[in-house]
């Protein structure tokens, strides 16, 4: 579901971050990225969802090739890929539900399916009882919460996640782990950039190392494998 050959990134000013990476993923693993900062994760994540193009090598999305997909095509891409960020990306002025709704809204979901997705996804991430609740008044784990089910309230294939956790403190992450754990169960396949040492060495995935743009490191169950 997801491939990747031989591929570099190069980017404007010159520096290369990627430096020849192949990777193949299937549909359902749990895969973890790990590796230095300024070691090309989140380039490496990027060129999953079109947020960056490959300067060379190929990639492959849920069978469309990368280097063939029109620029007017990709948010047909990203329908099937939910994106969450380390600082929530939350649009401060709206409800919970009304954030969550907005996803739905831009795909131009019938507006008669609209509110039963949304309040299950809710009760999906715990927070049902707080749809009404603008983001400044929910602590950051139940943002992040909202952020999930956010990305995931169109049902997507793969759920990209960079530094999910690293606002949160460790109880609360676990928490996060917790509704991942449960999307994976389902059969998404979850690609998490992480720094966090407790959370790769306790709840073990596919661990995947970056250092200086290339894969070093690629084992199932691994260890996250540097210091915390
Ligand atoms: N938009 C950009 N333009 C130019 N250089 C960039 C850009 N984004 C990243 N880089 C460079 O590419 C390299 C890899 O960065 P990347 O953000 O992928 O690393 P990372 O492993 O995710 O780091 P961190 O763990 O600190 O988030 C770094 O040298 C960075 O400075």
């Amino acid at each position: 579901m997801i491939q990747m050959k031989d591929v570099y990134k190069t980017y404007a000013n010159g520096v290369t971050a990627l430096n020849g990476i192949n990777i193949d993923i299937d549909q359902g693993e749990f895969v973890y990225i790990v590796g230095p900062s300024g070691a090309g994760k989140s380039t490496f994540i990027k060129l999953m969802y079109r947020e960056v193009k490959q300067s060379k090598g190929t990639i492959v999305i849920n069978n469309t090739d990368m280097s063939e997909l029109k620029e007017k095509k990709v948010p047909f891409l990203r329908r099937n890929i939910g994106v969450i960020f380390q600082d929530f990306k939350l649009l401060p002025k709206l409800s919970v539900y009304e954030n969550v709704a907005f996803a739905l809204e831009v795909i131009e979901e019938a507006p008669r399916n609209i509110r039963k997705r949304v309040m299950d996804v809710l009760e999906l991430v715990g927070l049902k009882n707080k749809a009404r609740f603008i983001p400044d008044e929910l602590s950051g784990g139940e943002q992040q919460r909202v952020s999930i089910a956010r990305a995931i309230v169109n049902h997507p294939k793969i759920v990209i996640a960079d530094e999910p956790t690293g606002n949160l403190d460790p109880e609360t992450s676990l928490g996060i782990m917790k509704v991942f754990e449960e999307i994976n169960s389902k059969g998404t396949t979850i690609i998490m950039a992480t720094h966090s040492k407790d959370i790769v060495n306790t709840i073990k995935k596919r661990v995947i190392a970056v250092e200086d743009g290339l894969i070093v490191r690629d084992e199932h169950r691994g260890e996250y494998g540097y210091e915390a």
